[in-house]
């Protein structure tokens, strides 16, 4: 059977502001501007990189290259030029006239934009204890309007702090990790069977080994949809079902009008807005509001479910010794306010449907299986299988060769484009003096694409990842996908299980071929259980 992407609207889309963002209709932190005139190219050559240590000669904040010193006139650029959808390739053009770092001044944004791994520790080795990220405004304006509270997300200091700690028990730590693996792990089984089902009913060719041109993109959105809220609720909503319900499909809307909405609202006077009802704010609200109810009623039903039990000793127990997922974990322990359940389950939701599924699949369908670098994964794979005859039937084999994929995925094509920190005292970067409190935002699309950064960038090739393997062996500070430290994306362990599963359950569901639009057929991965190595995971 072949299933092939179409590699139309959906497959390298709009992803979350921070949580995700692919490149083309890229939202990031950072408050991308114009691009630099041309007569500033060239001054990368002169400026070179600079080297760090001679503090002697530290230059000021104000000295840092820019893209222009007026946030309005940068914006109207900005807006002419259609880089909202673009910021990625602004970004990459923009170091590449200016150098290593740069200031940015858009709307009311203003930036410092760096590259360079040596900068990059600096600024996380500068974020102590309450690392603190730029507040999306336009979604804590929402917050306030409607009186909700804030999540992890949207919060800084203590109050980050204490939530955040409660939260990485119930999602990060490997005791949570190991709840939550067989409901992803049913979730991506059952898809493959969906995916399976529809070649069958609406391919072309022979019984068995039909083919589908399919854009995968609707399909995943349910996807990573199911996944998240079978971890988050303990329960199916049956989106692979043929007709999913009215409520979950106006949730996949809201999520995505919700993030189309935001990255405009991050440039322009969002308060403005609000106060004279322009369309865009309007249309933001409404969509955060039915992401909310979505959340209201499950964590309602969660509720009731709980007070079912009431009386019965542990109501988990009580529930059949089954696992209530995130939400019911942290309605039993009670260490969380209702409100602060709400506003974290709902954050966990938003972060969740829109970043890991597509992402890889934006990856993997679009770029890696139609050019040269499949090969790299096949031999990648196959090499690393070899190598590893005594252990290579265990889970964790598969697994981590799935990471480094998935690795070399996310430099050239990572969900998020920038992650960003505001320094808690002054740091110097490229020996320019950045005053505590500045946004600093590491640019990850242009340093995975760098050759100061990575030998040889633009070649796929995941093996550089891991040690002692030929080849550049890659150091500290390069891998930023989901973040850094104590703020790092507090979702990856569920997004990373959640791809390796369906990259295990697609590989070993036969479903062999991917063909493009230009109709090659080349394998979505070597076939791993024909070697043997790769059982099904429950079973490993
Ligand atoms: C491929 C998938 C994903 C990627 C690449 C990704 C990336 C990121 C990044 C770069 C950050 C900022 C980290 C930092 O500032 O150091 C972040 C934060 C966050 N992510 Fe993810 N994410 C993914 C999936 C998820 C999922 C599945 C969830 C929810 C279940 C989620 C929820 C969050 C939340 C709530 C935060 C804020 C954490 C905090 O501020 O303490 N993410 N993510």
């Amino acid at each position: 059977m072949s299933v092939r992407a179409s590699g139309s609207q959906g497959a390298c889309r709009s992803r979350n502001p921070f949580f995700g963002v692919t490149p083309e209709r890229a939202l990031c932190m950072t408050a991308a501007g114009t691009v630099a005139d041309e007569k500033l190219k060239g001054r990368k050559e002169a400026q070179g990189v600079r080297k760090r240590g001679a503090r002697a000669w530290v230059q000021s904040f104000e000295e840092i290259p820019h893209t222009g010193k007026y946030g309005w006139v940068n914006l109207m650029k900005f807006w002419r030029q259609g880089y909202f959808r673009q910021l990625h390739k602004h970004m990459e053009g923009t170091f590449n006239a200016l150098g290593p770092i740069y200031r940015e001044h858009v709307g009311t944004q203003k930036t410092v934009n760096i590259i360079l791994p040596s900068d990059i520790a600096e600024l996380f080795q500068s974020e102590g204890r309450l690392p603190q990220r730029m507040t999306l405004k336009p979604w804590a304006t929402h917050r306030e309007i409607r009186q909700h509270s804030k999540g992890i997300f949207l919060k800084n200091g203590e109050e980050w702090r204490s939530d955040r700690v409660l939260l990485n028990k119930e999602v990060l730590m490997s005791s949570a990790v190991q709840r939550f693996i067989p409901l992803l792990d049913e979730v991506a089984r059952d898809f493959c069977k969906m995916l399976q089902k529809k070649v069958e009913r609406e391919g072309i060719g022979q019984k068995g080994k039909r083919s589908l041109t399919v854009d995968p993109s609707p399909d995943l959105f349910r996807f990573a949809l199911e996944a998240i809220c079978n971890v988050l609720y303990g329960e199916r909503i049956g989106l692979f079902s043929s007709s999913p319900s009215l409520e979950s499909q106006k949730f996949i809307w809201a999520v995505e009008q919700m993030l189309a909405t935001t990255p405009p609202l991050l440039y322009l006077p969002h308060q403005l807005l609000l106060h004279i009802g322009a369309s865009l704010w309007t249309q933001h609200a409404t969509a955060w509001d039915n992401i909310f109810s979505h959340a209201d009623a499950r964590i309602q039903k969660c509720y009731r479910r709980l007070s079912s039990f009431q009386g019965q000793g542990s109501k988990a127990e009580a529930a059949g010794g089954q696992y209530p997922g995130v939400l019911g974990q942290l309605m039993e322990k009670g260490q969380l306010s209702l409100d602060l359940i709400k506003a974290n389950i709902t954050e966990l939701m938003a972060g969740g449907v829109d970043t890991s599924v597509t992402a890889i699949m934006c990856s993997c369908v679009r770029t890696y299986l139609k050019r040269e670098s499949i090969p790299s994964i096949q031999d990648f794979l196959l090499r690393t299988y070899e190598k590893s005859k005594v252990t290579y039937r265990k889970h964790c084999v598969c697994v981590c060769v799935c990471s480094v994929v998935f690795l070399g995925c996310f430099r050239l094509y990572p969900v998020g484009i920038t992650v960003n920190r505001m320094p808690v005292k002054d740091i110097i970067l490229q020996n320019y003096r950045v005053p505590a409190g500045t946004t600093v935002s590491v640019c990850l699309y242009p340093m995975g694409r760098s050759s100061d950064v990575f030998d040889d960038p633009m070649r796929f090739d995941p093996g550089r990842w891991s040690s002692g393997k030929g080849g550049q062996r890659i150091s500290g500070f390069r891998s930023l996908a989901f973040g850094f430290g104590a703020r790092q994306c507090v979702g990856r362990r569920i997004a990373e299980n959640e791809m390796q599963l369906l990259l295990m359950h697609v590989s070993d569901s036969r479903h062999e071929k991917v063909e493009t639009r230009r109709r090659m057929l080349i394998p979505i991965v070597p076939q791993l259980t024909d070697k043997g190595p790769c059982p099904p995971h429950s079973s490993s």
